[in-house]
């Protein structure tokens, strides 16, 4: 079974993909942000590192779902693919921050890409408001993420609200996690593992 877990960024995928790999006894597979050799650099300059940055994880996603399709196990993914095109790389395009000729390059390569990408089982996405991204993001403290402003965060929001509405290649669950902090409440992890399992068809 593959589970991926979609959202803005501080939306809190990272923590969940852990927290149910524990419960289930899924694996998990992590974005790499340790190692990533573009990431700090575009956080300081977009345009001049969009393209770069795009086709590092484009092609980081798409060797994670291979492995995914190779194990026969059953895995969670913090962030898809389809993240990286419709909402990443369509917010540079938009933004100025990535020239058309460019944005065309990418958007046809990562068409032959996810044409040959099978969807996740469920993806959740786990919708979260600008103060709740601001907060988690600050309080992460990674340095090169200090810059994000709550313009870029916004734009994210409403791509990632269009790619919700618009996404029909599979199971969709949205969570809305403003209120709800399971990183520290158990009760509120257990709200979230009783959506899933509905979902899922597992009886808690
Ligand atoms: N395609 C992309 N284009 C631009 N930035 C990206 C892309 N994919 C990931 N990132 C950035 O890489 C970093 C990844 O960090 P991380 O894995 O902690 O995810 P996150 O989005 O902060 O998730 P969360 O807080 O929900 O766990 C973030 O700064 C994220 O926005």
């Amino acid at each position: 079974m593959h589970i991926a877990i979609t959202g803005n960024i501080g939306a809190g995928k990272t923590t969940l993909a852990q927290l149910l790999a524990t419960h289930y006894g899924w694996d998990v597979l992590y974005e790499a942000v340790e190692g990533n050799p573009y990431l700090a650099d575009f956080y300081g300059d977009m345009e001049r590192w969009s393209f770069n940055l795009q086709i590092y994880f484009l092609n980081s996603r798409f060797e994670q779902v291979k492995t995914i399709r190779e194990s026969g196990r059953s895995v969670i993914q913090d962030r898809t693919i389809y993240e990286d095109a419709y909402i990443f790389a369509s917010n540079l395009h938009r933004s100025g921050n990535m020239s058309e000729r460019d944005y065309e390059t990418y958007r046809c390569l990562f068409d032959n890409m996810v044409s040959t990408v099978q969807a996740p089982d469920l993806m959740i996405y786990l919708r979260a408001d600008l103060p709740k991204l601001m907060g988690q993001i600050r309080k992460r403290g990674r340095s090169f993420e200090q810059s994000i402003g709550e313009d870029y965060l916004d734009s994210l929001n409403v791509l990632y609200e269009e790619f919700a509405r618009e996404y029909t290649a599979g199971e969709l669950l949205i969570i809305d996690v403003n209120e709800l902090d399971y990183a520290n409440r158990p009760q509120d992890l257990q709200h979230v593992i009783g959506r899933i399992d509905e979902r899922l068809g597992v009886n808690s």
